[in-house]
């Protein structure tokens, strides 16, 4: 490979949001970020496990096995104190199958608007899933501390940006840029988990 040719790496998501924030993270890195918006014939693998590491592994699995490549896949969400973790694994579909931030959003601010006096922390969860047909999957996890916004702010990011403040910031997430973003986020935090431990594993792999 010449120095100007890009490294691929293929990472088993339709959420355009989680792309950027991919391409963001490993663009530096000299890799080319390629997802299943450039695979459209692709269909969704659906997500029957009730953890992180369950839909995290089937996502990047099962895509791996149909490319016959290797496959990161990111599952991930947000855990809210006040209703007792929710709404974690379910946090894409929370107000529905149509996958609406805004409604998301919305059925947040209302339950917790339901309660009196309620805890407003919460952290994001990131579970990555590096998988080959012919290799043990690597799973590596990452978090990030914060709090429920009483309102939404902010006009970057995705899905529950808006409303995750982060105290010794005094932003919300959508507040930040996508540089600042991913240089604190969950999904960076289990990216720099993962660094620690990849080139061994694609040592194996070339066994
Ligand atoms: O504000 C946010 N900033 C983030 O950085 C973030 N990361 C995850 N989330 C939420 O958690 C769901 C993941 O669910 P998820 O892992 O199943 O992904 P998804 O269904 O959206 O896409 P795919 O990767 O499965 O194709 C997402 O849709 C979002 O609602 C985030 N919200
Ligand atoms: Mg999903």
């Amino acid at each position: 490979m010449n120095a100007t040719e890009k490294k691929k790496i293929v990472i088993a998501t339709k959420n355009p949001g989680k792309a950027r924030d991919f391409a963001v993270l490993f663009e530096p890195k000299g890799y080319e970020v390629v997802t299943l918006l450039d695979y459209p014939e692709i269909e969704d693998v659906e997500e029957t496990g009730y953890t992180f590491e369950a839909n995290a592994r089937k996502k990047a699995e099962t895509i791996a096995a149909l490319l016959g490549m290797t496959v990161l896949a990111d599952d991930s969400g947000i855990c809210i104190d006040a209703l007792d973790g929710q709404p974690g694994v379910f946090s894409a579909r929370f107000a529905g199958g149509m996958k609406s931030d805004a409604a998301n959003n919305a059925k947040v601010l209302a339950m917790l608007g339901s309660q009196e006096n309620p805890s407003r922390k919460a952290h994001f969860h990131c579970t990555l899933v590096l998988a080959h047909p012919d290799r043990e999957s690597l799973v590596v996890e990452g978090d990030i501390e914060g709090e429920i916004a009483e309102f939404p702010s902010g006009d970057n990011g995705f899905g529950y940006d808006p409303l995750f403040y982060l105290p010794h910031l005094g932003k919300t997430m959508a507040e930040l840029s996508d540089t600042e973003k991913n240089q604190i986020s969950h999904r960076a935090n289990a990216l720099k988990n993962l660094e620690k431990s990849w080139a061994a594993w694609l040592e194996k792999e070339a066994d």
